[in-house]
């Protein structure tokens, strides 16, 4: 398999344009994700990559094979490229043996096809025909008739959209972990978060027809790059803070800020800067002992869900205005209406100016910003 390269990609439907420049890189051997509101164009990139479907401009390359630009355009059948559609659209008067081993040369047919039932877990079913397999097996099908000509690259399209939510999490592990089995570099398309995190050694955000943010699920989760990436991976808590000496003043206290901040805010560390908002994960934030490090705080509501609990929480201090804070805690917390101190725990990290999440708590003018509470 190789890696794939698209750089400037426009593409659209009529006049109407749909990827605006997309830059996107996936190493050899990466299982990478494109994650995505509906409508937000995941489908149309995955087509133009497959080649069924004509970019504007803007190069794609899968390793050192130029599959499109300005004055090239390699057809879909010669582009080496494995597609998983959502519905898995096998032949259904074919055995699943026949549909993998479709449009192979006759040759290693026989070898290959049971090769592949291994590698999906599905030995002994190969003579069964679509209708008399599950919706996962009919999609470990598609995938081995995907893989079968050894494509450079495999791109998936909501392949586990249709199956049940049980289904989807066992089949999707069963489908990475035989991707990874054989070495493939592959890309697949989703708007669940869930799915992007547990699949992906790489995700690629995208918004307005661009790759906002490509990294790991950790990085992603911990260091996005704007207010609503921090939320599309999770809830978050933004909250505007004074940065200095590396730490951020903010209505919780003064909390360190994380290492391997980009230089532009490691250079606002060193110096006072306002109106910047800082990220604490709802998980970062403890129901405490009243102490130096804690702020007194109402609880709003809370809802118990398997794990821990998910606490909503109003600062008691009158001059901070904004949504509640979010808690999860680990032990079931005081009733509701009852004060209590939040503490915080580890870092901080910078996401951009206030102006860029208008729901982050704001302190009103008066107030003096970047003072601790404690
Ligand atoms: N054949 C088409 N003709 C015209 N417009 C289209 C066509 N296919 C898609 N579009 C439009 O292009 C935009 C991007 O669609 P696309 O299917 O790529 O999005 P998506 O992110 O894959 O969505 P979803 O997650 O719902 O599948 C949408 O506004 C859609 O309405």
């Amino acid at each position: 398999m190789s890696g794939l390269t698209i750089s400037g990609l426009r593409a659209g439907h009529g006049g109407a344009p749909v990827l605006d420049g997309l830059d996107l890189t996936v190493q050899d051997g990466t299982l990478a994700c494109i994650l995505g509101p509906s409508g937000c164009g995941k489908s149309t990139l995955l087509r133009v990559i497959a080649g069924f479907h004509r970019s504007g401009t803007g190069t794609v390359a899968v390793g050192s094979r130029v599959l499109n630009d300005d004055r090239t355009h390699v057809a879909a059948e010669r582009r080496h490229i494995g597609y998983v559609p959502q519905d898995g659209a096998l032949f259904p008067h074919l055995s699943a043996a026949a549909n993998i081993g479709f449009g192979l040369p006759r040759a290693d047919r026989r070898e290959r096809v049971a090769e592949l039932l291994d590698l999906v877990g599905l030995s002994g079913l190969g003579d069964r025909h679509p209708h008399q397999l599950s919706g996962g097996q009919q999609q470990r099908v598609a995938l081995a008739r995907a893989l079968a000509p050894r494509p450079e690259l495999l791109l998936l399209d909501e392949p586990f959209a249709a199956l049940d939510a049980a289904l989807r999490t066992e089949v999707r592990a069963q489908v990475a972990a035989t991707l990874r089995a054989a070495g493939a570099t592959a890309i697949l398309v989703t708007h669940d978060v869930d799915e992007a995190l547990s699949f992906a050694d790489l995700i690629a955000v995208m918004r307005d027809g661009r790759i906002v943010q490509a990294d790991s699920g950790h990085a992603l989760y911990h260091r996005p790059a704007d207010a609503q990436i921090a939320r599309t991976l999770g809830e978050a808590n933004l909250l505007p803070a004074v940065l200095r000496d590396g730490r951020a003043d903010t209505a919780l206290g003064a909390v360190p800020l994380a290492d391997g901040l980009p230089d532009e805010l490691a250079d606002e560390a060193e110096t006072p800067h306002g109106s910047q908002t800082v990220m604490l994960r709802p998980g970062q934030l403890r129901l405490a002992a009243e102490g130096m490090d804690t702020t007194p705080a109402r609880i709003l509501d809370s809802r118990f869900r398997g794990t821990d609990w998910r606490v909503e929480l109003t600062l008691e201090d009158s001059a901070v205005a904004g949504p509640p804070l979010i808690a999860y805690v680990s032990t079931a917390p005081p009733p509701v209406g009852q004060q209590v101190h939040v503490g915080v725990q580890g870092s901080a990290y910078p996401i951009g100016t206030s102006a860029d999440s208008a729901d982050a708590i704001v302190r009103p003018p008066t107030m003096a910003v970047g003072n601790p509470v404690s």
